[in-house]
């Protein structure tokens, strides 16, 4: 079987709704990283879905033993949120992975090369290839600073098939690389935007996400 990055966009009201208020320029930056923060809570939900390991055991109830299932904590967990704009969708995240490790990743694109540049790297030197990784990015655009993240993850042992990348606006360039490069990836996305405009905007897309977020 030869694999192919799936990248899933989950149908859900509550997502479509907090992209709507993202697209909208006239929406204000408090507002703009609620949106987001919403993004981060749902999208993650979405993707630790058959992705979290569990473990059966049993417990002593009020009155009875009772069987139950819950989350692995043996299983090392992270969550690699990519400066500035991927804070953005962290606390979403973590609401719904609360014991996972956080490594920071600072990347910026240089505004005329559009090539990614690495101001602050948290990763430990080593991580367990058992690691369940979630990366946060809201923009995936022409791909360099989301492949540069996984090159350096994959440097440090994690394995690409146990990562879910978890990002808002999706464009075709950067899920190319990601195809070519990381097949047994996933990618939960709000929406999949066609164009990358000359300037390394998607179209229509959200605009400078880390900007809006931060207002700056
Ligand atoms: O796919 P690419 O073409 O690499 O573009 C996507 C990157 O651009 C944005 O970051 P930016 O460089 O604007 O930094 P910021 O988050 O600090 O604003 C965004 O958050 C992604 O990391
Ligand atoms: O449209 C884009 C592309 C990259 N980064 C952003 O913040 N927005
Ligand atoms: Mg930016």
């Amino acid at each position: 079987m030869t694999l192919q990055l799936r990248v899933y966009v989950p149908p859900h009201p509550l997502i479509k709704h907090w992209l709507g208020i993202a697209r909208n320029a006239a929406t204000p930056p408090a507002l703009f990283r609620s949106a987001i923060t919403e993004l981060g809570r749902w999208l993650s939900y979405e993707a630790v879905r058959e992705w979290l390991p569990t473990q059966d055991l049993t417990v002593e109830g009020p009155l009875e033993h009772a069987n139950v299932t819950l989350v692995d904590p043996e299983v090392p967990m992270a969550v690699v949120p990519i400066l500035r704009a991927g804070l953005g969708l962290l606390e979403g995240a973590q609401t719904v992975l609360p014991s996972a490790s956080i490594y920071h990743l600072g990347l910026v694109r240089n505004e005329e090369t559009l090539q990614p540049e690495c101001y602050l790297n948290k990763l430990p030197e080593k991580l367990h290839p058992e690691t369940r990784v979630l990366i946060t990015d809201p923009m995936l655009a022409t791909g360099g600073s989301i492949m540069a993240a996984m090159v350096e993850l994959v440097n440090r042992g994690i394995n690409p098939e146990l990562t879910r990348i978890v990002s808002v606006v999706a464009a075709p360039p950067a899920l190319q690389k990601l195809n070519a490069a990381y097949p047994g990836l996933i990618v939960y996305t709000a929406t999949i935007d066609e164009i990358v405009n000359e300037k390394g905007f998607i179209v229509p897309g959200l605009g400078d996400a880390g900007d809006r977020i931060f207002g700056t």
